[in-house]
């Protein structure tokens, strides 16, 4: 094996203690830099048996997340690795948190399966839908929703590069076909807005070309917040003045959405502090308070609701008597009536 291909490169984060090896190509480069915005290169290393090891990882997700962590602890001391801010946390045994949500590997497991919310209830949705014989953009943003789930899930196993696009970039997908929903609920039945779909579709493909660019965070957050804050407008346009008895409803995603929210830059400003926390509380309770999960289950939830508004915003205008039942008294679904009201 040359020298080459046996090149490894460390990388870690700017402001946690996130660190992760990777192959010599920059498209490995680790997940690490959704979270904090950026991540510097902290060393080259040369070990074939490792890098045959990360190689073979990258065939599984699970594998490769054990991998890089032996990895990292094993050439903690190799050649090349420039001064650090602070402790590696592979080297201390206990990494940072959210999206390399603790490395040891039970606790990752909660950001991981916390995602279940945002696949299993849309996927349901999807199908009602279509048992309903509602409009496909109802069945796009039902799927879009679970592919942001299916995304993150990936992405959590794994904490490839790639695997952070199949996350983040259908959040902008997906948010695109619930701003055409909800900007195009006053209209006749199955009309298509072909200007409409060109423009969110040019902003779709826009944001991807930049991103996959510019790797940039920062720049992500703001196009999808951009896209929230459309849906939030609306939303208060609708339940202001068209069908205020939704409110209720329209409200409770938005204040689940931005709770969850909220616990997302707790998570991110005390990144350090709530790991170090964790580690003195019983397994259990560390887990529950993974706040990177709770974001995915209030994120989920918010925008699981966020379709429903939409989807009832629909169907009332479209006469169809939509009523929202709750599952075993507790999880929300719209229920529309096959005979249109005259
Ligand atoms: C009226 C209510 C509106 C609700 C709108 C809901 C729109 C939801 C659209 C898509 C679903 C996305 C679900 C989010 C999944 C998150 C997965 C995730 O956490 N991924 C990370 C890795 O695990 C990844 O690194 C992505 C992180 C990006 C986070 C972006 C945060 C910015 C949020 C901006 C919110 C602005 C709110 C403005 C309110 C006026």
């Amino acid at each position: 094996m040359g020298v080459r291909s046996t090149q490894l490169f460390k990388y870690e984060c700017r402001q946690c203690s996130v660190t992760v090896v990777t192959g010599p190509s920059s498209r490995e480069r680790p997940a690490a830099r959704s979270h904090h915005g950026s991540f510097q290169q902290a060393g080259i290393l040369g070990q074939p048996d490792v890098h045959a090891g990360l190689v073979r990882g990258k065939l599984c997700g699970f594998l490769l997340h054990r991998r890089v962590l032996q990895t990292d602890t094993r050439l903690g001391s190799s050649r090349g690795t420039r001064p650090r801010r602070r402790p590696q946390a592979s080297e201390g045994g206990a990494p940072a948190c959210l999206f390399h949500p603790d490395l040891s590997w039970g606790r990752s497991e909660g950001n991981t399966v916390s995602n279940l919310i945002m696949i299993i209830p849309p996927i349901a949705g999807a199908i009602q839908t279509f048992r309903d014989g509602l409009e496909v953009r109802y069945i796009f943003a039902f799927l879009g929703l679970a592919a942001v789930g299916v995304g993150s899930w990936c992405f959590h196993m794994t904490l490839l590069y790639e695997m952070q696009l199949l996350d983040e970039l259908p959040m902008i997908y997906s948010c695109c076909v619930f701003v055409y929903c909800l900007y195009e609920c006053f209209k006749q039945e199955n009309s298509i807005h072909h200007l409409a779909i060109v423009i969110l579709f040019m902003f779709s493909v826009i944001v991807t070309v930049v991103y996959l660019q510019w790797k940039e965070p920062v720049f992500h957050q703001v196009m999808y917040g951009a896209l929230v804050g459309c849906l939030v407008l609306r939303a208060v346009f609708i339940v202001t003045w068209v069908y205020p008895w939704l409110r209720a409803l329209a409200y409770t995603s938005l204040t689940v959405f931005l709770m969850g929210f909220l616990l997302w830059n707790i998570d991110n400003i005390f990144c350090d502090t709530l790991r170090d926390a964790r580690q003195k509380l019983p397994p259990v309770v560390g887990a529950v308070t993974q706040l990177h999960a709770w974001w995915h289950i209030l994120t989920g939830l918010g925008s699981y609701l966020h379709i429903l508004f939409s989807l009832q915003t629909r169907t009332t205008y479209l006469k169809h008597r939509p009523k929202v039942k709750f599952i075993c008294g507790m999880w929300p679904v719209v229920h529309v009536e096959t005979d249109k009201a005259s």
